[in-house]
């Protein structure tokens, strides 16, 4: 059970680019959170606070309700699993196992804890059939899901996902969603960076949204997405769902395809 909470977060590169302009965010235990806006909105440099890997310019992140200053990112593994956009960041064992198995041995978990926790990540992800392979024999996307998988078998509280959908097939987008799914049931607290709306909507209780450094506005998916302004200064298109409904003439937000056919059978009786 792991809270979150920033405050007055601002980080400049050592190039002098301030990333991240003063940001507030409080992230309650178990919240599914997408962090969505344009590029260079500081989405990535934010979550990647949440591990340590860049530590703020001033500003606090409490992780559990402990200050992460002083915390390198060894200490915060144990709390914080960060699934980089881009694997060969984090990828370098030979063999997939190798590279599933290493961040809980990290952790200290015994031999046995390691190889059920390991198996458990490839199944889910579905590359329990490469265990033995190179990551780089493996297809980008197969790549992508390793990347998670090894942190997945981490079993820390709280999970970020960089981008998780960038280059997966629909089968795939269904896994990482039953994943989603599955540790939100175990109470693991998951944020996720995302360009992916129709993701975003259908998976995240909350969603943040962000423009030049700064939290431009935060709420559920029927609140955010009809916030037409805030998504024009983010560059953010609604999901396609909601665009559908607002072609039909719909006055309800709809942003899910749960929610468009439960509208639909309301407006079209029969359908
Ligand atoms: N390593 C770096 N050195 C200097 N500036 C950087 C670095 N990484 C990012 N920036 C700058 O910081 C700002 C925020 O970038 P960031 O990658 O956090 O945005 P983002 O919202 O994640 O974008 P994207 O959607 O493209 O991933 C941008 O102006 C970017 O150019």
């Amino acid at each position: 059970m792991t809270a979150i909470s920033i405050s007055d977060l601002v980080y400049t590169y050592p190039s002098g680019v301030t990333a991240l302009n003063g940001v507030n965010l409080e992230i309650a235990s178990g919240e599914r959170v997408a962090i969505i806006g344009q590029n260079g909105a500081g989405k990535t440099t934010l979550s990647r606070h949440l591990n340590g890997i860049y530590t703020p310019s001033s500003g606090t992140i409490r992780i559990g309700g402990e200050d992460t200053a002083g915390r390198g990112i060894a200490q915060l593994s144990a709390h914080v699993g960060y699934v980089f956009q881009n694997p060969a960041d984090q990828l370098f064992a030979k063999t997939v196992r190798a590279d599933v198995e290493f961040g809980p041995r990290n952790l200290g978990k015994g031999e046995e804890e390691v190889h059920r926790l390991a198996d458990a990540a490839m199944a889910a992800t579905g590359i329990a059939e490469h265990a033995e392979h190179h990551p780089y024999h493996l297809s980008p996307a197969e790549r992508k899901r390793v990347a998670l998988a090894s942190v997945l078998a981490m079993d820390t509280p709280v999970i970020v996902l960089d981008e998780p959908t960038t280059g997966q097939d629909h089968v795939a987008v269904t896994q990482i969603a039953r994943i989603i799914d599955e540790l939100h049931e175990r109470g693991t607290t998951v944020l996720a960076v995302s360009h992916d709306m129709d993701f975003v909507a259908e998976n995240f209780d909350r969603v943040v949204v962000m423009a030049q450094g700064r939290v431009i506005a935060d709420g559920t998916a029927d609140v955010v997405f009809t916030q037409a302004e805030k998504l024009a200064e983010a560059r953010v298109e609604p999901p396609q769902m909601l665009r559908l409904g607002a072609e039909l003439g719909w006055d309800a937000p709809v942003t899910t395809v749960d929610g468009f056919l439960g509208e639909l059978r309301e407006q079209v009786p029969g359908a």
